[in-house]
């Protein structure tokens, strides 16, 4: 394995994944900058999912390259993967019968000898986990019995106990109500702005263009854009790939660009 080039991120080099007889990601060429904030957006069934697998190595690439700050993904050791990458995703240990505590433990697993428990500093990294995805105040209660919601922290809380270079994120504010979910944003952009990688698949576009420093459309297994939330969020690209009518305003309270939405047609 080369030296790893911090200078270097993400980088996704003609990815290609194949799976049930179906080409579901067709030559995917992106990067994700060091400590952005990258949003993947595009329709349901688009390939984000699948994408955010290929990088965590849930599912394999049937062709192209993945690399973390140089090094090819695919020769990395499972355990040195695990510490670089954290993948959080919903549907992930709903059947687990655990406490809250015991399953963001769980994501000190890459750090731990085969038999070793988990020493203070493992328990430390928890508990500040458990703090930064405001998980704290349920630590003690089973899983299984969590709201939505709640399910949603413990799960960023385990991957941030993984203390990854980068985070992979699939729709984190989903199940949040209003506040919790702007807190989730203020959450990745503020570890982004500390050094740490995050792409997040997000299906609301108004989250990507206010927190995004960098915005990947996909469509159809295919990057169709990408770059800054002020050149890539509009009506041209947005209207083309999601089949809507799309407006564009300022935010009155934030500034930032406020996207409204109406059926491509009047009905
Ligand atoms: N194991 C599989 N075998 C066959 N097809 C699959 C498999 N997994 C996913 N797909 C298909 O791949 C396509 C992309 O799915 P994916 O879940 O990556 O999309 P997505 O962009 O995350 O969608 P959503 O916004 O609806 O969550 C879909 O058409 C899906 O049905």
């Amino acid at each position: 394995m080369s030296e790893p080039d911090a200078s270097r991120g993400l980088d996704l080099d003609r990815v290609e994944v194949r799976a049930g007889g179906r080409l579901l990601l067709d030559g995917v060429e992106a990067s994700v900058e060091p400590g952005s904030f990258t949003a993947l957006v595009g329709p349901n069934g688009a390939g984000k999912s699948t994408l955010l697998h290929a990088i965590a190595g849930v599912l394999t690439a049937s062709g192209g390259r993945i690399a973390w700050a140089g090094d090819e993904l695919a020769a990395m050791r499972r355990r040195d993967r695990a510490r670089t990458i954290a993948l959080a995703e919903q549907q992930a240990d709903t059947e687990l019968d655990l406490t809250v505590r015991q399953a963001v433990l769980l994501g000190r697993t890459p750090y731990l000898g085969p038999l070793a428990a988990p020493g203070p500093d493992d328990r430390e990294v928890v508990g500040r986990a458990l703090a930064d995805a405001g998980a704290s105040a349920f630590a003690d209660r089973r899983f299984r019995e969590l709201s939505g919601g709640e399910r949603q922290r413990v799960i960023l809380a385990r991957a941030l106990a993984q203390e990854p270079a980068l985070l992979l994120a699939d729709e984190p504010t989903n199940h949040l109500d209003v506040g919790a979910q702007l807190a989730a944003l203020e959450l990745l952009s503020g570890l982004a702005r500390g050094g740490l990688t995050v792409l997040a698949a997000l299906h609301e576009l108004n989250h990507a263009a206010a927190y995004a420093d960098h915005v990947i459309v996909v469509a159809d297994g295919r990057v169709v854009a990408a770059g800054e939330p002020d050149s890539i969020l509009t009506p041209e690209v947005i209207d083309g790939v999601y089949g809507v009518r799309t407006a564009r305003s300022e935010h009155p309270l934030t500034g930032r660009p406020l996207l409204a939405f109406a059926p491509a047609t009047d009905g």
